[in-house]
């Protein structure tokens, strides 16, 4: 109750919207009790689970082997949370993407033996009954042919590779409903023997033919709605604030406020 009564002046207002990450007041003088409650009951459970104001965690270890991946979480974490990177091929596993998710940060925590952070990214045909886990069309191509499963089980992006742009177009030709979303679900372990949790970030648009640059997976068919642009025609900056990835960096980033962790520098 103090907080909503202090809320309305404006100085103590934003010093606690800061430590409570409310929304910016803008053009509101109020924000609800329910909110500020739900806020401090997610600070105080994200405490708990990570036992924070004792544990001092060293910096996040962020595990991809993708060096795009890398480059683009770089600028959507800035500053925001300690972490350094580490190359390393983990196998592509199938199955449910939160899972996958799960499993990948449990290898990744394994080998680290310290917190990680890793993704998984799979992009959606809604035609195809938005396959869940349609990662790169390998589960699509099961969909269309079914007999080619134990391959395309095997060779996740081998297929992606062979099948191309122009493939990924094709796929849809049948359909009239050229409609899509980009997923990409974070996984974050603080080690080896901790349950990792997920953030999972979407972004609808269609397939379309390649337009734009050429150098990262599917970005030049996936034109995002309200944009006459693929990601791949788009400047950096643009695709960053609207895409999948920066979608669940944004949740991994209010867990990391909410949890409070504290790291050793
Ligand atoms: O056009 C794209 N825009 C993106 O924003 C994007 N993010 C991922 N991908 C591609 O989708 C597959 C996911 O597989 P994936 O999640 O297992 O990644 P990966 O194996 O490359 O790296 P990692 O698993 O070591 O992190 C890989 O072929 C990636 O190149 C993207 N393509
Ligand atoms: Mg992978």
């Amino acid at each position: 109750m103090y907080v909503i009564l202090e809320w309305t002046r404006v100085d103590l207002g934003i010093l606690l919207g800061a430590q409570l990450q409310l929304p910016p007041l803008q053009n509101r003088r109020f924000v609800t009790l329910r909110e500020c409650t739900v806020r401090l009951i997610k600070m105080a459970a994200a405490r708990l689970v990570a036992g924070t104001g004792s544990v001092k965690l060293p910096p996040v270890t962020f595990v991809t082997g993708n060096a795009k991946k890398l480059e683009e979480v770089k600028v959507i974490l800035g500053n925001s949370i300690p972490f350094q990177s580490l190359k390393l091929d983990l196998p592509e596993l199938q199955g449910d993407p939160e899972d996958i998710a799960k499993e990948k940060a449990r290898l990744a925590a394994n080998q680290v033996k310290g917190p990680v952070l890793v993704e998984d990214t799979c992009l959606c045909f809604n035609a195809l009954k938005g396959l869940p886990d349609l990662r790169i069309l390998h589960h699509s191509y099961i969909h269309v042919y079914a007999l080619l499963l134990v391959i395309l089980w095997i060779h996740s992006k081998w297929f992606l590779q062979k099948l191309g742009h122009e493939g990924l177009n094709n796929m849809l030709m049948a359909y009239e409903d050229k409609s899509a979303y980009a997923m990409c679900i974070f996984s974050f372990a603080i080690g080896p023997n901790s349950e990792p949790i997920t953030f999972v970030g979407k972004t609808a648009g269609r397939i379309v033919p390649a337009r734009g640059p050429n150098d990262f997976g599917w970005d030049p068919v996936f034109q995002p709605d309200g944009y006459e642009l693929t990601y791949a025609e788009m400047p950096k900056e643009e695709k960053n604030k609207i895409s999948h990835r920066s979608r669940a960096l944004a949740l991994v980033k209010s867990h990391f406020a909410e949890a409070g962790y504290a790291f050793d520098t």
